[in-house]
């Protein structure tokens, strides 16, 4: 069985309790927190920031995995490094230079990758591969959480899992987006091994009953 990462995504997070929200969700088995950073110009909402990411930063020991939903990308890396982030990935075509930004998030120390878009082709792969941590398919369209998961997504990740077993390298492939507990086993079958998840997490008041189910079903994917 592959290594499997469930990564709850702070934005259904009651933000007025974010330390504890953030400590509960580690205690009840998340590998990873997942912050979704938006701009209200790359995409038509406003969320949060480096100071948040710092705020958080004692309350967990998991990587946080900065989601970076923002134009221009590459002012707003290294604040993101300095105040704790261990991956932090953006979308392409938000980038005027893919591969400056790729290096720039490695040179702060932290894992790098790309978000695709439903619509966004694979091709911004072609030649970045070797700096490339992580791969983050969105499986709804970017802005809000609570959205339907788009099944067309499953492709996508078969696409970049045959691409990432192709080059060799240790790659993380994260899914985005709609992800529960009924569909988190078809996004495994599918490639994926890394796994956000907001409402279906945070919309809960259990949170562990969703991840010990979520993990069930990786279990018998
Ligand atoms: O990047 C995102 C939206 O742009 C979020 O990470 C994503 O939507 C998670 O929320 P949910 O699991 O509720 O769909
Ligand atoms: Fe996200």
């Amino acid at each position: 069985m592959p290594t499997y990462r469930i990564a709850p995504s702070i934005l259904s997070a009651d933000f007025a309790r974010l330390g504890e929200e953030v400590r509960n969700v580690v205690a009840a088995g998340a590998d990873i927190i997942h912050f979704d950073v938006m701009d209200n110009h790359y995409v038509p909402n406003l969320t949060i920031g480096p100071l948040v990411c710092e705020a958080i930063r004692p309350h967990v020991q998991v990587p946080i995995d900065v989601h970076l939903m923002v134009k221009p990308v590459d002012r707003i890396i290294p604040d993101f490094a300095k105040a704790g982030a261990n991956i932090i990935t953006f979308h392409p075509e938000a980038s005027e230079h893919i591969d400056r930004s790729l290096q720039l998030i490695r040179d702060n120390g932290c894992k790098a990758g790309l978000v695709f878009n439903p619509a966004t082709p694979l091709h911004y792969l072609d030649h970045v591969m070797d700096k490339l941590d992580i791969v983050l398919i969105m499986s709804v369209n970017p802005g809000f959480g609570g959205q339907s998961f788009i099944p067309q997504a499953l492709k996508k990740i078969a696409d970049v899992r045959r691409r990432i077993d192709e080059s060799g390298r240790d790659i993380m492939l994260e899914v985005d987006g709609g992800i529960k507990i009924e569909n988190i086993a078809e996004a495994a079958r599918a490639g994926a091994d890394t796994f956000v998840a907001g409402s279906a997490i945070f919309g809960k008041p259990d949170y562990k009953a969703v991840i010990d189910g979520m993990r069930r079903e990786l279990a018998a994917a």
